[in-house]
């Protein structure tokens, strides 16, 4: 079955996956001149199994709130592929979390894994549990009750889930304690984990930081550097605070950062100091609007930072954040380099537009993986017992990033993508990312 009429039985079969059906074809799109390249992909079917995942499994969450009722949530674990390692990737607990979206996540997260080089296959889970407004207590109720459900299905060598939105180093902590607790393993069987018992230093910071170190080699490719320039970031969570830390390490200017009630833009720029209280006030829950009277700058309720004027776009909240609209802004106000810090956040429309203003474009795959890429060392930490420092696992993720951005350039290259020093970031990736996870496919035959 040829890749048009695998997106045509896809598009049959789930035709409310709106979110997983827009992720594939943004695969579908790039991976032509591969594939065309490759006919053993077509004889085994690769792309028509690639986008059907190993196994989507459903469970229900009975839990008690802080009145001593019962609360029922949906939850899922998306094992999509594990050709080239376990399946691997995060939980997101979310009232938007559905079936389409944690397959558009499973799917992506395939050939992120893959990019990182490193022994890890995709996977994504989560529940439409809203952890805002819950207290301490019935998050810790939720976590417990949640592992109960997903441990059957987990392992360290199977499926090592991590955190994602609404699921930080604490609520990771929790599932580990209610795995242990029910298999009296202690194995790296999730990561993300508190460092001391068996987390990894840098993981916090992994995603957010390897996004920046791969906007350093964008820039670097075109001659420049991100010393002085205006960097606009969407978000104010795990991703963002540290991309936003990343930037101004570096000497970049950070004039934004969002969350879903609105923008807050200081034209001053923030500095760790300003970081530090915002990471403190998120961790509170508490609103980023505080900031203007304790700093200045200004509070934008209800919009999305693209209206102003800067160099570089991180968006980092969450999918399709940046819709055709957004991207004409990016592109009217000078906005030269996109580099995707959440999952998907552009929907096609916006990769379009930006692609044709030739905007350096990096697509989540590929300069997100930093996160996965540091889970994965965890994952090797654990199985050998040891701790890496903080110094060396910043020079592996500032290696893997470099690869990552190196070997998406080459092959943007070499299969004609290069438009006169223009880089097809979005293609290089998914030929890299798509070559390898069906190079191992093609080796296993018809299993996997
Ligand atoms: N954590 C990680 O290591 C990795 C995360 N990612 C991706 O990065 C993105 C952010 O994840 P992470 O930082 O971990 O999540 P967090 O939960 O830490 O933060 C999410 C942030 O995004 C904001 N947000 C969520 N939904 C919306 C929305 N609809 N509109 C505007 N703002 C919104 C939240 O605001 P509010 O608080 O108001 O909800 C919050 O500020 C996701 O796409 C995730 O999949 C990718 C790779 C790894
Ligand atoms: O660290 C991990 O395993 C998962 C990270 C993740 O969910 C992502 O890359 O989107």
């Amino acid at each position: 079955m040829s890749i048009s009429d695998a997106i045509k039985k896809i598009e049959a079969q789930y035709p409310h996956q709106s979110e997983f059906i827009q992720a594939v074809k943004e695969v579908a799109v790039t991976i032509k001149p591969l594939y065309d390249a490759h006919p053993e992909y077509e004889t085994l079917k690769i792309f028509e199994r690639l986008v059907e995942p190993d196994r989507v499994v459903a469970f229900r969450i009975n839990w008690e709130n802080d009145k001593g009722e019962v609360q029922v949530n949906r939850g899922w674990r998306v094992q999509f592929n594990n050709s080239l390692g376990p399946y691997k990737g995060g939980l997101r607990f979310h009232p938007t979390v559905t079936e389409s979206v944690l397959k558009f996540l499973g799917f992506e997260q395939i050939f992120k894994n893959a990019l990182t080089g490193l022994p890890i296959g995709g996977g994504k889970g989560g529940s439409d549990f809203n952890p805002k407004g819950k207290s301490e207590f019935e998050i810790r109720r939720f976590c417990y009750a949640f592992m109960r459900e997903l441990y059957h299905y987990v392992n360290k060598d199977i499926d090592v889930p991590a955190g994602d939105i609404g699921v930080g180093g604490r609520e990771v902590s929790y599932m580990y304690a209610m795995y242990k607790n029910l298999t009296r393993e202690s194995t790296g069987v999730i990561t993300g984990k508190g460092v001391g018992f068996g987390g990894s230093l840098m993981r916090t910071e992994a995603t957010g930081y390897g996004a920046v170190y791969f906007l350093e080699s964008m820039l670097a490719a075109q001659n420049d550097n991100i010393k002085g320039k205006k960097v606009l970031v969407s978000g104010a969570g795990n991703v963002s605070l540290h991309a936003a830390e990343k930037v101004c390490m570096l000497g970049g200017m950070v004039l934004t950062v969002s969350d879903s009630q609105g923008t807050l833009y200081d034209e001053k720029g923030l500095n760790q100091e300003r970081i530090d209280w915002l990471k403190a006030q998120k961790a509170q829950s508490k609103p980023l609007a505080d900031y203007v009277d304790v700093f200045g700058g200004e509070w934008l309720a209800k919009q999305k930072p693209w209206h102003i004027k800067a160099d570089i776009a991180i968006p980092s909240a969450t999918q399709n954040e940046v819709d055709e609209a957004d991207a004409k802004l990016l592109v009217d106000n000078g906005i030269k380099y996109v580099v995707e810090g959440a999952n998907m956040p552009l929907t096609a429309d916006a990769i379009d537009y930006i692609r044709l203003y030739h905007v350096h474009y990096a697509p989540g795959k590929a300069a997100n993986a930093g996160g996965v890429a540091v889970s994965a060392l965890e994952m090797s930490q654990n199985s050998v017992r040891q701790y890496q420092t903080f110094e060396e696992i910043d020079e592996r993720l500032k290696c893997i990033m470099k690869n990552i951005h190196d070997s998406a350039a080459e092959a943007s290259e070499k299969y004609g993508q290069t438009d006169n020093g223009y880089i097809d970031y979005m293609a290089g990736a998914n030929i890299v990312g798509f070559k390898r996870v069906a190079d191992a496919l093609v080796a296993y035959g018809i299993l996997n």
